[in-house]
C-alpha cells in the first residue's frame, strides 16, 4: 500500500548494498519499509544499477566509501536512524590477506560502531553468518540446530574468525549510550550458506558444468547436510529486524538470529543441483573414482600451489582445506526465534526461491552465449 509522504521519515544506510545480499536488502527497503524516507548505499564499488532507483519516492544516496576509513563512515552514518551492516570481504578461498580480512571485517565494525555512537544513531542490524559458530575445524556436525545449541566453535581460518570477533563486537555494543544520550540497540542476523540471484558461486560451478560437456561431479556424500537460505528471505528478515529493533529494543537487542526459511536440507552439491539440474547440468557419481582421501589431497596440494605461486600470480581454487572441511561437515539450522522475537515468516516460498533462482541461472547461460 502506497503510504503518504508524510509518513516517510526515517534514513537508513545499507553498507556493502551493492553486493550479492547488499543489492537485495537495498531492493527490499524500497519495496517493504514505507517508512522509508532515505536510503544510502554505502559501498567500496558502486553498482550501475543504482541508478535506476533514484526515480522513486525515496531519495537514494549513493555514496561510495571504505568502512576501514573511519572518518568516511561517521559522514555517512550521521543522521541516519538505521544502519544495515552487510559490508564484508567474504573470502574463503585465500583471495585476500588474514590482515585485510580483519582489517575491513573487524575494523570496518568497529568503525561502523564508534559512528553510531559518535553521531547519535540508535539502531544497527550486523550481517554475521553461521560460520561464526561453525563447521568447526574438528568436523563436528551442527544437526538442525538453533541459536542455543551447545557447539564448541573453534576458528582457525581468518574469515570465520573475523566474523565471530566482528559479531561480538556488535553484541557487546548494545545499550552503549550514544549521542543524545539514548542507549545503541543492536543484533546479528547469522545466513547459512545463502543462495538466489547474483550468487557468484553458482555462477562459477554452472560454467564449471558447461566447460565438462554438462557434467559435475559429485566430491560430498549426498548424507552431509547443508544449510541453505534464499537471498530475498535473508533480505526480508533483515528489513524486518531493523524495523523492529526499537519497539522491541528489551527482547531484541544484544541478540542473534539464524536466518532461515523452507529451502530443503540437502548435500552443497544436490542443493545446487535444484538449480543446475533444470539448467541442463547433470551431477555424476563420481565418488568411487574420486575417494575422499584424494580430495583432502588434492586440497592440500591447492594450499600448497597457492602458497608456492603467490610471488607470481594469484592461485585461488574453490577447493581447498578449508572448503572441503566445510562442505563435508553437516551444518542445518532449526529453529523459530526470529519469528518468535519479530514476527519473521518468510517471503519467499521454496517453491519461489527456487524457480527465481532457476530463472536467473538461465539468464546468465542466455548472457554467456
Ligand atoms: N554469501 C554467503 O553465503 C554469506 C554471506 N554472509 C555475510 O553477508 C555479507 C554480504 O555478503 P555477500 O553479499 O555474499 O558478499 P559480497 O562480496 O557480494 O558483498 C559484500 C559487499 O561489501 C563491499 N565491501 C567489501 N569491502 C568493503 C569496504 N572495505 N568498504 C565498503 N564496502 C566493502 C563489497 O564491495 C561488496 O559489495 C557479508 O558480511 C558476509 O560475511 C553471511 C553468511 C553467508
Ligand atoms: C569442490 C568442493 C568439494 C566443494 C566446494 C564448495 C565450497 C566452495 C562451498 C561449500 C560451502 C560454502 C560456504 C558455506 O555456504 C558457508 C559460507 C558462509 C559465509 O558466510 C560465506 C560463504 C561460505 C563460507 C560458503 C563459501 C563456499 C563454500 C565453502
Amino acid at each position: 500500500m502506497a503510504e503518504s509522504p508524510e509518513a516517510r521519515k526515517l534514513v537508513y544506510l545499507v553498507t556493502g548494498g551493492c553486493g550479492f545480499l547488499g543489492e537485495h536488502v537495498v531492493r527490499m527497503l524500497l519495496q517493504r519499509e514505507p517508512q522509508l524516507l532515505e536510503l544510502r548505499v554505502f559501498d567500496l564499488h558502486l553498482g550501475p544499477w543504482l541508478e535506476e532507483l533514484k526515480t522513486g519516492p525515496v531519495q537514494v544516496t549513493a555514496i561510495q566509501g571504505d568502512v576501514t576509513q573511519a572518518h568516511e563512515v561517521a559522514a555517512a552514518v550521521a543522521g541516519a536512524h538505521v544502519v544495515v551492516h552487510t559490508a564484508g570481504l567474504v573470502d574463503v578461498f585465500g583471495r585476500a590477506s588474514p590482515e585485510t580480512i580483519y582489517e575491513v571485517n573487524v575494523q570496518g565494525t568497529k568503525n561502523v560502531i564508534e559512528a553510531c555512537v559518535q553521531t547519535g544513531t540508535r539502531f544497527l542490524v550486523y550481517t554475521s553468518s553461521m560460520e561464526v559458530v561453525g563447521p568447526n575445524i574438528k568436523g563436528h556436525p551442527f544437526y538442525r540446530g538453533n541459536e542455543d545449541t551447545p557447539y564448541e566453535a573453534v576458528h582457525s581460518h581468518p574469515y570465520p574468525r573475523s566474523k565471530a570477533q566482528a559479531e561480538q563486537l556488535v553484541l557487546d555494543a548494545n545499550g552503549r549510550e550514544v549521542r543524545g544520550g539514548l542507549p545503541l540497540v543492536t543484533c546479528a542476523l547469522r545466513p547459512t550458506g545463502i543462495y538466489g540471484e547474483g550468487h557468484q558461486i553458482m555462477r562459477d560451478f554452472y560454467h564449471q558444468g558447461l566447460r565438462l560437456g554438462g557434467r559435475l561431479f559429485r566430491a560430498i556424500p549426498a548424507s552431509v547436510e547443508h544449510g541453505r537460505v534464499y537471498v530475498g528471505n535473508v533480505a526480508w528478515m533483515h528489513v524486518l529486524a531493523a524495523r523492529e529493533l526499537e519497539q522491541r529494543a528489551a527482547l531484541m537487542g544484544g541478540q542473534v538470529y539464524f536466518c532461515y526459511d523452507d529451502s530443503p536440507y540437502k548435500s552443497y552439491e544436490d542443493f545446487n543441483m535444484e538449480f543446475l539440474g533444470p539448467c541442463g547440468l547433470r551431477l555424476v557419481e563420481s565418488r568411487l573414482l574420486v575417494p575422499y582421501w584424494l580430495l583432502v589431497l588434492l586440497a592440500a596440494l591447492n594450499a600448497l600451489l597457492q602458497w608456492l605461486l603467490r610471488p607470481l600470480f594469484l592461485y585461488a581454487p574453490l577447493l581447498n582445506p578449508y572448503t572441503l572441511a566445510v562442505a563435508s561437515t553437516t551444518f542445518t539450522v532449526s529453529t523459530d526465534k526470529a519469528q518468535r522475537h519479530f514476527g519473521y515468516v518468510p517471503l519467499f516460498s521454496w517453491e519461489d526461491s527456487r524457480t527465481r533462482t532457476i530463472r536467473w541461472v538461465q539468464a546468465v547461460e542466455g548472457s554467456a552465449r
